[in-house]
């Protein structure tokens, strides 16, 4: 007989407010517009010398600071093959670009994230990948199966798993 312990962390302080579009089928661009995004982190292991897997509460705090820093601001992907972000120093704006499409923000209303496109998956992997490396820093034991889950509209969810022997990085 087999078993296995996880624990899930989803809170109200893990949703964030942003706003953000993503291309799709190819050429085709979302008009900038917002969500509230739901986290939910979800940890398998074994259990440590509290019996817990893994701290609800450090869970919690983690990914609050990761989930924080994407709350009220715009999302923009800096590897998108065909949208470009630049970042102009001098009057602290960023541009968007798609084609003949611009959009200009104040710097610090946005999030530049290393990924191809915002979609709710691969915010579901910066997330995690964020996460474990601030579990790294705090010297914390990486664990065994870390599931990441990012809930765009009601009942739309993307889910990025890493097990420890998945060496997968980022695109
Ligand atoms: N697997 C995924 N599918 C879709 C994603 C995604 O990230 N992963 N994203 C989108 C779009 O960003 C879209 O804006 C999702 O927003 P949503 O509000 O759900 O879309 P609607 O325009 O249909 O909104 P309603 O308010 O429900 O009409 C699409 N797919």
């Amino acid at each position: 007989m087999a078993e296995r312990f996880g624990v899930e962390v989803t809170k109200d302080v893990l949703v964030f407010s942003a706003a953000h579009f993503i291309t799709f089928n190819g050429n085709i661009c979302e008009r900038l517009h917002g969500h509230n995004w739901r986290v939910a982190v979800e940890v398998d292991g074994p259990l440590d010398e509290n019996h817990y897997v893994f701290d609800f509460i450090a869970l919690r705090d983690r990914t609050r600071a990761i989930t924080d820093r994407l709350d009220h601001r715009v999302l923009l992907p800096t590897t998108h093959p065909l949208i470009s972000v630049l970042v102009e120093e001098e009057d602290q704006q960023v541009t968007a670009r798609f084609e003949e499409r611009r959009w200009s923000f104040p710097r610090e209303d946005c999030i530049l994230l290393p990924i191809a496109n915002t979609t709710a998956e691969l915010i579901a992997r910066w997330i995690g990948l964020e996460l474990l490396e601030a579990l790294r820093g705090d010297g914390k034991p990486i664990p065994p199966v870390l599931r990441v889950k990012v809930e765009e509209n009601f009942g739309q969810w993307a889910i990025w798993e890493q097990t420890q022997d998945d060496a997968s990085s980022p695109t």
